[in-house]
């Protein structure tokens, strides 16, 4: 960035800076306190009451292990083996261990949580869509050479078509690649999200990426669809059709690189010929001033990076990638949450922004949460139900669940709503947030985020 980059002043959270002014007019935080004050604000989630059968059987399970656990050392000690001392001692000191072991994994399964969300508490706190925190979602691609670039573009869908205020919601891919293939994809992408995202909103479809929403298929009778409804998808669904085949084409070009490598369609070189040593490439695809979905709205923010490479740096891979994320996003729209995907990890729930910032944004504990995570889950099917039982079930229903009831569960890799502020250590700095001209689309018109 240059002399042009916006001004740093502090981040302007509001979970983080609460303002007594702004208190939700919601009738149900009217009541008063013990003392005549107002009372404190109603928490955004609560923990769901787990019913005691379900944990008594277990709370027995251990006792009885607990109790022959005890009798096992009992016998142990009264018993030394007087032939071999070491021996019966280094035994006596592993099965100490285990049981040691044995009894902290017991600890955090006493205590299993499951929460709930209150979203219209949410949308009274925060005047409906007003005051909710910008969200940047970093989106990691490794290059449509090792991946298909149609899945990055689902995931992109499904993040701008997200139930989310648009000025609100910004979305980077990194494309670790430096490939002129997934470029255009996302390119193409972005003009269709011009018809996607506001038809996803017009008749709330779930879920939001359009690979998905499609191979599920709709019964018009049972679902008594509106005609309109019925026209509106069709058109849509030949429109995605019609992308796939736009991107199929791409691909199949892509296989033979020319000689002089890719050049743009301005006619320009494309800078990441050179995928190992090529440098930083930012371009905007959605958030240029007057940028506007096919109704008039305003769609959020996409934007293509492609990191520096040099040769005999050490990249990182996906981690490298995310870095490179938080500072670009930082610079450019600076939202006080960020979500990582992966390339193919769509956002299969549109709500799940509003959702994590029923914890982030609580007036009360919004402060002490560091990040939200929605894991993705194998052989899960959309009602819970699970289409086969795998191993992640018990990592995530069972071990997650339990250290939820303690410190917080693990991070899993992706999926996940972080905190900016907590994963600095402090304020991150801030362009202006709230109010008035976007930063990217200042950034882009100072020559600083825009052009590649
Ligand atoms: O140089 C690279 C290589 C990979 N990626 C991205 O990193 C993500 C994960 O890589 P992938 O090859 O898909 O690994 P998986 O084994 O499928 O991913 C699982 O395992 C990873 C850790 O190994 C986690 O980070 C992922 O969240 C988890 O889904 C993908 O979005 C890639 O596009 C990059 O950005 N740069
Ligand atoms: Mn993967």
């Amino acid at each position: 960035m240059d002399e042009h980059s916006p001004e740093i002043v502090p981040v302007n959270s509001p979970a983080l800076d609460p303002d007594p002014d702004q208190e939700p007019q919601s009738s149900e935080s009217g009541e008063e306190g013990d003392r005549g004050g107002p009372r404190p604000p109603e928490s955004l989630s609560d923990k769901l009451p787990l019913p005691p059968a379900d944990l008594n059987l277990y709370g027995a399970a251990v006792a009885l292990r607990l109790l022959l656990l005890a009798a096992f050392f009992r016998y142990r000690v009264a018993h030394p083996a007087r032939g071999a001392p070491w021996l019966w001692l280094a035994a006596l000191a592993c099965e100490l261990c285990l049981a040691l072991a044995w009894l902290l994994a017991q600890l955090p399964k006493l205590s299993p949580t499951s929460r709930e969300t209150h979203l219209d508490r949410l949308a009274s706190r925060y005047d409906k869509d007003a005051r909710l925190g910008s969200v940047d979602v970093l989106v990691t691609a490794a290059g449509a050479g090792a991946e298909p670039p149609l899945a990055a573009a689902n995931t992109v869908l499904s993040v701008l078509a997200a139930d989310y205020p648009a000025r609100r919601l910004a979305c980077y891919v990194s494309d670790d690649g430096a490939d002129l293939l997934l470029f255009e994809a996302l390119f193409d992408a972005a003009g269709f999200a011009r018809r996607w995202v506001p038809f996803c909103r017009r008749h709330a479809v779930e879920p939001r990426a359009p690979e998905l929403y499609f191979a599920r298929g709709v019964d018009y009778l049972r679902d008594k669809a509106a005609p309109s409804f019925v026209k509106e998808r069709r058109a849509m669904k030949r429109a995605y059709e019609e992308l796939k085949v736009r991107m199929n084409c791409l691909a199949a070009k892509a296989r033979k690189v020319p000689e002089d490598g890719w050049v743009m369609s301005d006619g320009t070189p494309w800078p990441g010929n050179n995928t190992r040593d090529h440098p930083a490439m930012i371009q905007v695809l959605l958030g240029h001033p007057g940028d506007q979905d096919a109704e008039g709205n305003e769609l959020p923010r996409l934007l293509y990076v492609s990191r520096e490479k040099k040769p005999g740096f050490q990249h990182h891979t996906k981690a490298g990638a995310l870095n490179a994320l938080l500072r670009v996003s930082a610079l450019l729209t600076n939202g006080s949450y960020v979500l990582n995907l992966d390339h193919d990890h769509c956002v299969a729930n549109s709500g799940v922004l509003r959702e994590a910032m029923c914890f982030l944004m609580d007036p009360e504990s919004g402060n002490r949460t560091c990040y939200v995570q929605f894991p993705l889950r194998m052989g899960v099917n959309d009602d819970g139900g699970e289409t086969r039982a795998t191993r992640d079930s018990v990592f995530f229903d069972i071990g997650m669940k339990c250290l939820d009831g303690i410190q917080g569960p693990v991070y899993v890799g992706s999926g996940c709503c972080i905190n900016r502020k907590a994963l600095y250590g402090f304020d991150p700095a801030s362009t202006e947030d709230d109010d008035g001209e976007a930063p990217v689309q200042r950034s882009s018109r100072a020559g600083g985020g825009s052009g590649s």
